[in-house]
Formats: C-alpha cells, sequence, structure tokens
C-alpha cells in the first residue's frame, strides 16, 4: 500500500469516529485498514477479513486488569477503541477483576470489585471526552463469568495440557516476576486465553507488551478444540520519563483526576533532551493522542505557541513533521511542554467535570484507592509550623487529637 493511501485512510479513520452511520458506507478495505491504523503488529488478519467476508462485524476484546489508576497512557487504547468502533466492531472492554489479583496481589481481593467499577467511570469518560460514542461499546467484568463452572473446568483442562515453564514463559513480560512467586502467576496466562473463547471474540487487542500471551493463545486454544484468533497491537508509547508509563511510578504518569498545575508541574519535570525525537514521551503521547483528539475536536490540528520569542505558532497535523522539526530543534522542549501541558489539560477537564459532577464516582473512588485517597487528604492540610497562625500543635496536645471545634 502506498503511503498516500495510507494517509488517507487514516484520516478516513479521523472523521468516520463521530459517524458511526457511514460505517455502512465503508468498503470492507476500508474498514481494515481503519482497524489497522497506528498498529505495531497484527497476527491473522485472515481471521478479520474472514468475519467481514461474512457479512458480520468483528468481535474485538481489550481486557485491562483492574489494578492501580489508570492515567493518561490509557489514551491510547481508547484512541484505538474509537477507531475500531469507527470501522463497525463490536468492541468488549473487558475489566479483568480476577486478573487484577492474580497478578501477585497487585489489587486486593476485597478492593478489586470497587476497582473495577473506578476503571469503567474512567475509560467511559476518556473516551467522552474523545468523542468516541459509547452506545455499542460492551464492558464486561472478568467474574461474571470467570467463576462459571464451565469456565473453572476449562481452567483445570487448560493447566493439564500446559507446561509449568510455557505458563511462565507467557506471563514474563507483564505478570510480576519474583523469587518464590504465587502460584497464581501461572494461572494469569490461562485465564487470559480462555477469554478469547468466553467472550466469543474474532479478535484481542493489546500493547505489544502482550505478545506472549496472545502468542500462548494461538497455540493453546486448538488443545482445547478452540479456535484461534487474531489479535492487533498497539506500539508501546513511552511514559514521561522515557519508559512505559507505569501504575506504580507516580512521576512517569498523570492521573486523570490531576489538577491543571499538577500535569504542568509533571510535564516541566519530564524528559525531552533536545534533538532526540526517539523515546521522547511527550511527542509519542502527541502522536498517539493529542494529534487524533484534536482531529475529533474539529481541526485536527496541534498548535504550537511561539508568541513569546514574537514568531507565528507552529501548526502540525502529521507526527513525522513534529518529529523531524523535534530533531531539527525548531521545536524545541521548552515550546513542546506548555503545547502539551495546554492540549492535555483540554482533554483531561471533561473528565474532571465527569468525576465532579458524580457523586457516585467519587465515593467509589475512595473505596477503590483508600490508602491513596487518606494520603491526599492528609497532604492538603500542610503544616508550616509553629510559627505560623494556626500552625503547630498547642501544648500538651496528644497526636490525633482533634483541634477544638470554633465557637458558633
Ligand atoms: N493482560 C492484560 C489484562 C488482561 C486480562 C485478561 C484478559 O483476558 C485480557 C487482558 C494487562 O496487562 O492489563
Amino acid at each position: 500500500m502506498t503511503a498516500t493511501t495510507d494517509e488517507k485512510l487514516a484520516s478516513a479513520a479521523d472523521t468516520k469516529l463521530t459517524v458511526t452511520d457511514e460505517v455502512k458506507s465503508l468498503s470492507k478495505e476500508e474498514r481494515l485498514a481503519l482497524i489497522r491504523v497506528n498498529l505495531a503488529e497484527v497476527l491473522n488478519p485472515e481471521i478479520l477479513e474472514n468475519a467481514l467476508n461474512e457479512g458480520r462485524d468483528p468481535r474485538i476484546y481489550w481486557g485491562t486488569a483492574t489494578t492501580g489508576r489508570p492515567h493518561c497512557g490509557y489514551f491510547v487504547p481508547a484512541m484505538k477503541i474509537g477507531q475500531l468502533l469507527a470501522a463497525g466492531c463490536h468492541v468488549i472492554v473487558l475489566l479483568a477483576d480476577i486478573h487484577g489479583f492474580l497478578d501477585n496481589l497487585k489489587a486486593p481481593i476485597e478492593l478489586v470489585n470497587y476497582r473495577a467499577q473506578y476503571y469503567k467511570f474512567c475509560i467511559t469518560s476518556i473516551l467522552k471526552a474523545v468523542k468516541v460514542p459509547t452506545d455499542k461499546l460492551e464492558f464486561v467484568l472478568g467474574s461474571s463469568y470467570q467463576k462459571s463452572p464451565e469456565y473453572i473446568m476449562d481452567v483445570y483442562k487448560l493447566c493439564s495440557v500446559v507446561s509449568e515453564h510455557d505458563a511462565k514463559k507467557a506471563g514474563a513480560e507483564v505478570v510480576k516476576q519474583s523469587d518464590n512467586a504465587p502460584l497464581s502467576g501461572l494461572l494469569y496466562p490461562i485465564l487470559q486465553v480462555l477469554d478469547e473463547e468466553y467472550l466469543k471474540v474474532d479478535c484481542q487487542f493489546g500493547g505489544v507488551d502482550q505478545r506472549k500471551l496472545f502468542a500462548a493463545a494461538k497455540e493453546w486454544l486448538p488443545r482445547l478444540g478452540y479456535k484461534e484468533r487474531a489479535h492487533i497491537m498497539n506500539p508501546m508509547v513511552p511514559g514521561l520519563q522515557g519508559s512505559k508509563m507505569s501504575s506504580s511510578d507516580p512521576d512517569s504518569k498523570i492521573d486523570l483526576l490531576d489538577p491543571p498545575e499538577v500535569v504542568a508541574k509533571k510535564i516541566k519535570k519530564a524528559e525531552a533532551a533536545p534533538g532526540v525525537a526517539e523515546g521522547n514521551g511527550l511527542l509519542a503521547f502527541t502522536e498517539f493522542v493529542l494529534l487524533p483528539a484534536a482531529t475529533l475536536y474539529g481541526d485536527g490540528k496541534f498548535h504550537v505557541d511561539r508568541e513569546r520569542d514574537g514568531l507565528p505558532p507552529l501548526v502540525y497535523t502529521e507526527a513525522a513533521q513534529m518529529s523531524a522539526d523535534y530533531q531539527n530543534d525548531v521545536l524545541t522542549p521548552q515550546l513542546l511542554k506548555p503545547a502539551v501541558t495546554k492540549a492535555l489539560t483540554a482533554l483531561l477537564a471533561p473528565i474532571q467535570a465527569d468525576y465532579q459532577a458524580s457523586k457516585e464516582w467519587q465515593e467509589v473512588t475512595l473505596k477503590a484507592y483508600p490508602l491513596e485517597e487518606k494520603k491526599k487528604k492528609e497532604k492538603k492540610v500542610k503544616n508550616k509550623g509553629t510559627r505560623y497562625p494556626g500552625g503547630g500543635k498547642p501544648e500538651g496536645a496528644a497526636d490525633g487529637a482533634e483541634a477544638p471545634a470554633p465557637a458558633q
């Protein structure tokens, strides 16, 4: 395929996102091209083609283990989900609650249900923020079917035909590796593979970090007489510190609910060596989220203000041009950072408004992440020392003692 056709399809991908009715007018090739936009890898594309040839809308799922708080990195799969929906696919988001604790108890069992609810709020709001219509999207909670007798029996069966070595290898890039690791880490790949069969999908979507699990699915499902599925993979987008965004390193990610000043601070601190486009998290985020999102907002352009230098703004529609300008030092880190801050803040605003408007979401947050919420509250009360008005502890006050209520 020529670059120009690719470009045309990429822009078709963007414009069609908001116009689901027009899916019907897309040719099979256009639908397939839309599915492939920005992907790093596709395994068994013929399975998707066959679905379309049979006149069916491909069923595709994306699973997420409900562990730490979803951060801005979640915009990346969200954009792909938008493209899949625009291509007329039936998309399922699997809220993998059981996987949340199989992986080294990343989510404590008693909190995992609240975390799944929190994820659902976040993912719905992210999709809304990037103008993806969510009416054709289905959320499924892992535990809603992973405890059924049939599923459990298949877990036992698959365990009997997969070696310990292969199960460990399949999870190596996703499941936390440690000495004396819990046995549940070996079950994790078994369940993820079975999910393809139980969700009755044609295809699973994930980041390239899922590759070993996807390869395992291709090999293992036929051992139980089930058919193999297609797999589509997004590239890993570097985080702000230059590596994969991680839920466990607070500085490497921006929380969806971070206020504008925190977003600005984190982006200011982000690693962005001048002239080095490779591995630059800000450029990658612009390519995979801000530029496609800008298309959805209307003008499809990413603006970099240069008023400070008395110059007209840089206006981009292509990631490649941004990258070239960055390498030539036309687009400097000092210019890029405020531009990304502005665009991201605008993207987060409707999500934060949704949060403020939803009592239910706020309550679930407290239940899902009780310790983090407690720490945040404690931080708000700044102790400036005894010399500041109202500061310090009154003499003789016991630790944790409450200040007397003010006289009415
Ligand atoms: N492995 C995925 C989560 C997942 C769990 C179960 C699945 O069926 C699919 C995906 C992750 O890293 O977050």
